[in-house]
């Protein structure tokens, strides 16, 4: 059975899914594990939108919200943001977008994330991609990544990794025992991430709308 979104905010702006069924993946794992660059690949392949939790934020941020301070102090320390902002983003870009199949990369990082967003859209995930890397390599990929991020100096990344370890992994443990993790060795180049990354999306079982 799919579920049923309605993403209308309180201010009666917000588009609405109506009674679309939505496919959602979750894709997590650590900060430069490579999420976005194989959500890109995803997206031309598979026709999902993607939709970057961090990227909201940072956009959200950018745009003057009342929000805009704290969002900024979160992410300069590596926290994680009250759910309640983050699962609103997610919902009016979802509504927006036109689609019925997201990627939501870099959510949930935590319990509070996974409680609110199912608490509030209904929606249980397909599978969750899980890119999984050693912490020396993500370091190196964040340290050259080059976007001006205000996140990525060795400070901030440490943090971000701890944060990772205590409240994110826990998450991805709880899909595991639903058997709903489908872990990715990522690494390695690029495209041979994404090869394993198009066996998971091509195995029938996987595309179940929940
Ligand atoms: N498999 C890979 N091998 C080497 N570098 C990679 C790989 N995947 C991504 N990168 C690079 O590492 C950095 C972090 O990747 P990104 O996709 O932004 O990670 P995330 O979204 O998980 O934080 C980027 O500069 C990206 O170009
Ligand atoms: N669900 C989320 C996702 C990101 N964030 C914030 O955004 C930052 C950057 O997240 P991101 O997903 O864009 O980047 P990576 O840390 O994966 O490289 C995180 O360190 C958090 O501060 C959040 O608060 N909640």
């Amino acid at each position: 059975m799919g579920t049923v979104v309605d993403a209308t905010n309180k201010e009666g702006n917000g588009a609405v899914l109506g009674d679309k069924n939505v496919t959602v993946v979750f894709v997590l794992g650590g900060p430069g594990s490579g999420k976005g660059t194989q959500c890109a690949n995803i997206v031309k392949h598979f026709g999902y939108t993607h939709l970057s939790a961090g990227d909201l934020l940072r956009a959200e941020q950018k745009s003057g919200s009342e929000n805009g301070t704290m969002i900024q102090n979160m992410i300069k320390e590596g926290k994680i943001v009250p759910s309640e902002v983050t699962v609103k983003l997610l919902q009016r870009a979802m509504a927006e977008s036109g689609n019925d199949k997201f990627l939501i990369d870099g959510f949930p990082r935590n319990e509070e994330n996974r409680a609110a967003f199912e608490l509030v859209t209904g929606i249980q995930p397909a599978f969750i991609l899980f890119f999984d890397c050693p912490e020396e390599e993500m370091e190196r990929r964040l340290l050259g990544r080059n976007q001006g991020r205000e996140d990525d100096n060795i400070e901030t990344i440490r943090k971000r990794f701890k944060v990772f370890l205590e409240s994110s992994l826990p998450v991805i443990e709880y899909y595991n025992s639903k058997g709903k993790v489908r872990k990715i060795d990522a690494a390695k180049p690029v495209e041979e991430v994404f090869e394993a990354v198009k066996a998971v999306f091509t195995t029938p079982d996987d595309k179940v709308t929940v």
